[in-house]
């Protein structure tokens, strides 16, 4: 590996690949990139960002001098899903896109390991506290079970439940309309948070977010403008590895907002640093302050994890219950303004992807 784009992204060599002959197509979990290089006017920044449009993780990359470029996944599903979304009407630009197999490793689209656990394990984000057991098996099976008796919203890619407050992402703002009001099955869990000192504030939204295995969420920060300061998030079956991604000082200012109340992820070239957090069965997290303000937070969309280095866990459905409580009427004016959009307002740009 020849140094790398940020810390998220290393740089792939390109002399490792056999570059695609012919018509015959191997699926592997490597891109290779026609047409597409410096030469041609694509940067990284660029790059990255329609690679990952489908929310899915760049692990490698390799941006030519010419017009020749490679781009790495985790697997050949997540490159044929990128190779898809390059080659839809979406996706405008004149690259050709074909799978491309790298010198020593199997061409039936090999699984790189993921970010194992302890690799950040020197990492520390201020404000991320994990509970392990705050809630026992008997109370994790039966929240699950109420959870799935409740409609699911599948607006978007992963199925989700809003409680308490509606929430316009288009307009981000709370909304006036109908949403199911804070569920009776979790009351004992909102009375236990709020009278614990973990978070500094009443709870009156609950999110339900389901993962399958493969499935994630887009790096965010949850809109400052929306919520309050401290956000709460159970897990009911499996666990499941977090990252947070802070992002390069240098590039605040310019995190976009997705359509879903978030912003959308920072490019990975401006990631300062990254700590991958395992979230155990059972386990509460919290985010705050400056975790919560000015740090990303995401789910790779993959099948599997990695917490002790080398070992590979298959993941299993997790269902997490994210509480928060609305701001008013107050904006947020936290310590990180570049961060902050209701402090700096012209740092969101236009959804620049479809989020998840
Ligand atoms: O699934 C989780 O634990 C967190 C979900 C989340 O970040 C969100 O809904 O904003
Ligand atoms: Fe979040």
């Amino acid at each position: 590996m020849a140094g790398g784009y940020g810390a998220a992204v290393p740089e792939l060599d390109p002399t490792k690949f056999r570059r695609p002959k012919g018509p015959k197509v191997t699926r592997t979990r490597h891109l290779y990139l026609a047409n597409c290089g410096r030469s041609c006017g694509d940067t990284v920044p660029q790059l990255l960002q329609c690679l990952e449009a489908t929310e899915v993780s760049v692990l490698g990359l390799h941006l030519g001098e010419g017009g020749v470029s490679y781009a790495s996944f985790s697997d050949a599903d997540a490159a044929e899903r990128v190779k898809a979304y390059l080659e839809s009407p979406s996706s405008s630009h004149s690259w050709r896109v074909k799978f491309a197999e790298l010198e020593d490793e199997a061409t039936d689209g090999g699984v790189l390991l993921p970010g194992s656990v302890a690799s950040t394990k020197h990492v520390e984000v201020p404000g991320v506290h994990v509970v392990e057991d705050f809630i026992s098996q008997s109370e994790a099976d039966e929240l699950l079970r109420q959870v799935d008796l409740q409609p699911w919203n599948t607006s978007i890619k992963r199925r989700v439940q809003h409680y308490g407050r509606a929430f316009d992402y288009a307009k981000l703002m709370i909304a006036a309309g109908a949403v199911p009001e804070m569920p009776d099955f979790c009351q004992s869990l909102v009375t236990r948070l709020e009278s614990s000192d973990l978070l500094p504030h009443a709870i009156d939204q609950l999110t339900v977010n389901e993962y399958e295995p493969g499935i994630g969420i887009a790096f965010h920060v949850d809109a400052h403008s929306a919520f309050e300061e401290g956000i709460a998030a159970v897990t009911l079956g499996s666990g499941i590895v977090m990252e947070f991604r802070k992002p390069d000082a240098a590039s605040s200012g310019k995190v976009s907002m997705g359509k879903h109340h978030r912003m959308a992820p920072a490019l990975p070239s401006s990631v300062e640093i990254s700590k991958n957090v395992w979230l155990p069965p059972r386990s509460l997290l919290i985010i705050r302050g400056e975790a919560r303000y000015a740090w990303l937070h995401g789910i790779a969309w993959r099948k599997t994890d990695c917490v002790d280095e080398g070992k590979v866990i298959p993941r299993q459905r997790r269902v997490s219950l994210t509480f928060r409580m609305a701001r008013q009427n107050t904006p947020c004016s936290c310590a990180w303004p570049t961060m902050c959009d209701s402090q700096t307002p012209e740092a969101h740009g236009l959804p620049s992807r479809l989020q998840g």
